[in-house]
């Protein structure tokens, strides 16, 4: 199954944060680097006032059957980043989402799939686009769904580029 995963960070080294949490999501097998995208500079959405985001999309085949096992390895890796949860939508070191696992549809308590906001977020729809151009979310291609939004607080940065997992 193909895996979408959506990267976030806006505290501390941004960039060596990213860099980290992609190496050690694909530390253990049952997960294989497929692509990351370019990295954003991305205004906040949401929460309380707090500093810009870098973001990048990450996409990865698994034969990890379970999606519930996806997402306690997205949670270890932004635990091992430090990550400090306080208030809903505040900064953070770290931040590791699932947006889609295959074609599957979940609404559990702890795993909503595909991710319930991706396809209102335009920091997690311009670098999926870039990384995978004919991507779709929930039936509707995200190049469409990205005509439909604000795309001015995402801004490339050329300048940073992470490196496939070693
Ligand atoms: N698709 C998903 N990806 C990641 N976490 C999810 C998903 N669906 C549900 N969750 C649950 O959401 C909980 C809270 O996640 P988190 O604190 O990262 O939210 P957030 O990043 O602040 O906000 P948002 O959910 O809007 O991205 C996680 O512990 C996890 O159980
Ligand atoms: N720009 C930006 N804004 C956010 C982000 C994020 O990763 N980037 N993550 C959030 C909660 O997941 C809430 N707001």
């Amino acid at each position: 199954m193909r895996v979408v995963l959506a990267l976030g960070s806006n505290l501390g080294d941004r960039f060596d944060t990213l860099q980290g949490a992609l190496d050690c999501l694909f530390d253990a097998p049952g997960l294989d680097f497929v692509a990351v995208s370019p990295v954003y500079e991305t205004e906040p959405v949401g929460g309380p006032e707090q500093g810009p985001y870098l973001n990048a999309v990450v996409i990865a085949q698994t034969s990890i059957i379970e999606p519930l096992t996806l997402l306690e390895r997205a949670l270890g890796v932004e635990n091992a980043f430090g990550r400090v949860r306080t208030e809903r939508w505040g900064a953070r070191t770290l931040d590791v989402d699932l947006i889609t696992v295959g074609d599957v549809v979940s609404d559990g308590p702890e795993l909503t799939l595909p991710h319930p906001r991706a396809h209102e977020r335009a920091f997690v729809l311009v670098p999926w686009s870039q990384v995978d151009p004919d991507a779709v979310l929930s039936g509707r291609r995200v190049a469409d769904l990205l005509a439909g939004l604000d795309q001015a607080g995402v801004r490339l940065r050329a300048d940073l580029t992470l490196q496939r997992p070693v």
